[in-house]
């Protein structure tokens, strides 16, 4: 008889990857009924989620009742994690990221093993990406694993090509990497300015960058995927076939590659590392403004905010004359020392710390999003048919602001000045190109309600992502 089936889901410990992971993680549950999860983070990640529980697995049983679904954390070595956001120390990024490989590795097999000797052994493992390691460990015990890719296949595709195509891409990349407006052209890819390209391979590539331990743990895993023979990789990502037809087909010959997104809560809040501003009444804020007249604006969890930048932010939205949202999170506040200051400048908006992003984004009140173009911000947005101005600096954000713009057309992309500040008057303009009254802003808002539609289709009952989710939980590979 072969065993139940049991997905180990497990995710590096930031927001941006979490969400995405717990999201799956349930999507897993909904999609098999007779199936068990588990859901792994780091431990100091796993306190935050529940402030109120143990670390042990019996106590953290989830609250759907069924037994279902687990979290049990993994160690990284450390008691008190990496501290995201509000700027970081570059080299503390660097030595926690060695930490967390050698001992999230030990630690992974460790579960591994203790689930199979309480006899629920795991059948699959997903791993999000910074975690190359995982799928050795799994490979070691005869379990198989797949990526789960949370950023756009276009990225992925990128990183292709760069780490395995043989040093031409490479070679391309590395040769122009002082010339941000060199084209570069990548077979089966649109041609992207270095500037566009992921910042991990443009700018962490020098061991001295502060995020070097990323271009590291990236090359890791495209070497880790090269190993999965003698069948191919398998990665699922969080993206959709309609959205990236292109990208997808650039892919396909060297990975099984299955979008089964946009994937998001199935229901209310989510456990998470920041909570939500409870005292901040935002909904019903929102419920008394008109339909699209709010911009909401956030920079999602990761990144850190100047005093000086802030201050535009603030001006510009008033500028507009509209309404706005905007979060400014707890630690970025606290670094600001400025929050008599913020509060005094804001009279037509709100200034809420951390909020239910995708209630927001649902909710007829708001317009426009202006985002960092984080990806789950990017898919929430599209999900929701709210359209973008994007301001992409690290990661995969550039590219996700060209996705926006120029590809899907929902959104305009906005610039910083020569000193990384977007200044209040570009702002300003942004959401007049998204939210006034010509004619251009009008075919923006038509595009992102289009895209809305084409991307219910895909999550719904029988869409193409949702086949490729039945197809991961078979155990096959094409939908
Ligand atoms: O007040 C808020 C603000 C944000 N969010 C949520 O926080 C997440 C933020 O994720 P994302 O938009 O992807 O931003 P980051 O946290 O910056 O994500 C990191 O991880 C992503 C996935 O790899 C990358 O695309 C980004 O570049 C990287 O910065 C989203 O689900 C939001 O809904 C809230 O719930 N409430």
């Amino acid at each position: 008889m072969s065993p139940r089936p049991h997905f180990l889901v497990l995710t590096f410990p930031f927001q941006g990857h979490i969400a995405p992971a717990l999201r799956l993680a349930r999507r897993l549950l909904a999609a098999a009924p007779d199936a068990l999860v588990t859901f792994s983070t780091t431990e100091h990640a796993h306190r935050r989620m529940f402030p109120s529980t143990k670390s042990t697995d019996e106590d953290n049983n989830d609250d759907d009742g069924d037994g279902r679904l687990e979290f049990v954390p993994f160690s990284d070595g450390t008691n008190a994690g990496y501290v995201h956001g509000g700027g970081g120390d570059a080299q503390a990024f660097n030595a926690y990221m060695s930490s967390f490989h050698a001992c999230g590795a030990r630690s992974l097999g460790a579960i591994l093993d203790a689930l199979a000797a309480r006899g629920r052994p795991v059948t699959r493992v997903a791993y999000t990406l910074l975690l190359p390691w995982a799928a050795d460990v799994a490979r070691a015990r005869g379990v198989p694993s797949a990526l789960y890719w949370i950023q756009p296949v276009a990225v992925f595709a990128i990183y292709h090509h760069y780490f395995r195509g043989g040093g031409c891409a490479a070679g391309v990349v590395d040769a122009h990497r002082g010339d941000p407006s060199f084209v570069v052209e990548l077979p089966g890819l649109p041609p992207h300015a270095v500037r566009d390209l992921p910042s991990f391979i443009t700018q962490s590539t020098d061991p001295a960058d502060p995020l070097h331990s990323c271009f590291t743990t990236l090359r890791d895993l495209f070497d880790t995927l090269g190993r999965e023979t003698p069948d191919k990789a398998t990665v699922i990502v969080n993206s959709c076939q309609d959205l990236e037809v292109n990208a997808l087909a650039a892919v396909e010959a060297a990975y099984d590659v299955l979008p089964v997104g946009p994937v998001l809560p199935s229901a209310g809040n989510e456990a998470g590392i920041f909570k939500q501003d409870e005292a901040a009444k935002y909904m019903d804020w929102l419920d008394y403004k008109p339909a699209d007249s709010v911009v909401y604006i956030s920079f999602g969890s990761l990144a850190a905010m100047g005093k000086e930048q802030l201050d535009e932010l603030i001006r510009g939205l008033e500028d507009t004359g509209r309404p706005y949202l905007c979060v400014v999170r707890k630690d970025i506040k606290a670094v600001l020392a400025s929050e008599v200051e913020i509060d005094e400048g804001v009279k037509k908006g709100m200034v809420v710390e951390w909020c239910d992003q995708v209630s927001v984004l649902s909710h007829a009140a708001v317009g426009c999003f202006v985002t960092h173009c984080g990806w789950n911000s990017v898919l929430e947005s599209l999900t929701c048919g709210v359209p973008m101005v994007g301001l992409g600096r690290l990661s995969d954000q550039r590219m996700n602001a060209q996705l926006v713009a120029r590809h899907w057309r929902v959104g305009v992309r906005a610039e910083v000045d020569g000193d990384g500040v977007l200044r209040a008057a570009e702002l300003r303009r942004c959401v007049e190109e998204v939210m006034g009254d010509g004619e251009a802003a009008a075919e923006v808002r038509r595009m992102a309600r289009e895209w809305k539609q084409v991307i219910g289709a895909a999550v719904g009952g029988g869409g193409s992502s949702d086949r490729n989710l039945m197809s991961f939980v078979n155990g096959t590979t094409s939908a």
